[in-house]
């Protein structure tokens, strides 16, 4: 078998995907048609011709702009199926999504409205696809603690169905100390942590988001590599990185692929897992993040195999489904 058809039938899960990220073109002009939002591109090729970035910002601008066609509870849950039904043909199993809540509530639709949409649609997945999902609750970075904190207050009718609260936008100039607070405050609630730390900011905010935020995972961490200390420290939590090959090749965070850390992770023993981060945007879901990134580096079946398990073992499934989901893998690997 091929290292692609390999990949293809191997049990995933996806640890780092932001719904509004998976906005597709198409469903982008549906959308703007049925709400009868102006959307500026005159076809699907023009949109797709607009997604040509030098940095995180540069992708920001029009990944929030997108997410302006997003109205009502029925856009919500289309927008999930839509994610989940791509995810499903990637033989991902499960996935933890991000969301925005700010990005939708500041333009006055209500957070309901959002969390609604979103988990009826997660629930359909699940029914209709296997696919299981949890949802993770994103502070916007760029924005205030107390916009974070006002957030969380509308959060509240919904918390027993969101799994976390994570950190997400323009990640320099905005450190995790300025979000200390409020994760502190999401610990005290039971809630997972997560953040986006070393995606663009220096190995200073990885080890912030590590000793002030506290976190359970760490999305991205690729300037971690520049700190030898902390890569020991990586390395001995056994952390578990959401690392998003393509999202790094579009944002420039690599300049080719061949020159994409991975490789040097897994042999520093890093708890690496490979996620489309917002793959309506990058160019490519789930088995595309692993085929590019074999092709470019080399990864062999082994490495390969050994990111699908890390991949739940680094969920927040509970014991037993997590070993059930592991062993999949390990058959699968055992048979390929
Ligand atoms: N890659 C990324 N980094 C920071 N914030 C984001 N929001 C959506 N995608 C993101
Ligand atoms: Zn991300």
């Amino acid at each position: 078998m091929s290292l692609d058809a390999y990949i293809a039938g191997l049990p995933k899960a996806e640890l780092h995907l932001h719904i509004e990220g998976s906005l597709e073109p198409e469903l982008m002009f549906e959308l703007a048609r049925r709400n009868k939002v102006a959307i500026p591109f005159d076809s699907v090729e023009a949109v797709r011709a607009a997604y040509d970035f030098s940095n995180l910002q540069d992708f920001l601008d029009i990944y929030y702009a997108g997410a302006r066609v997003l109205l009502t509870e029925e856009d919500f849950h289309d927008l999930a199926l839509a994610y989940f039904r791509r995810a499903a043909a990637d033989n991902v199993r499960h996935a933890e999504i991000f969301f925005d809540p700010q990005t939708h509530t500041d333009r006055g639709v209500p957070f309901g409205v959002v969390a609604e949409g979103l988990l009826a649609g997660m629930k359909r997945a699940e029914r209709e696809l296997g696919v299981t999902s949890k949802l993770i609750l994103c502070f916007l970075r760029h924005l205030d603690e107390h916009a974070a904190f006002d957030t969380l207050h509308q959060a509240e009718p919904w918390l027993d169905r969101i799994e976390g609260v994570g950190l997400d936008s323009s990640e320099i100039g905005h450190p995790p100390s300025k979000f200390q607070r409020i994760f502190e405050r999401a610990g005290q609630m039971g809630l997972k942590r997560v953040a986006h730390a070393g995606e663009e900011g220096p190995p200073e905010y990885v080890s912030e988001a590590l000793d002030l935020l506290h976190i359970d995972r760490m999305d991205h961490g690729n300037r971690s590599m520049e700190d030898e200390a902390l890569i020991e420290r990586l390395a001995a939590s056994q952390m578990t990185l959401t690392v998003c090959p393509l999202s790094n090749l579009k944002l420039c965070v690599v300049k080719d692929l061949k020159d994409h850390p991975v490789p040097e992770m897994l042999r520093r023993g890093l708890h690496v897992t490979l996620n489309s981060d917002d793959p309506a945007y990058f160019g490519g879901y789930m088995n595309d993040n692993y085929r590019r990134l074999a092709e470019a580096v080399g990864l062999t079946r082994e490495q390969v195999t050994r990111m699908a398990k890390n991949s739940f073992e680094g969920s927040f499934l509970s014991g037993g489904e997590r070993a059930a989901r592991i062993a999949e893998v390990e058959a699968y690997g055992a048979g390929g």
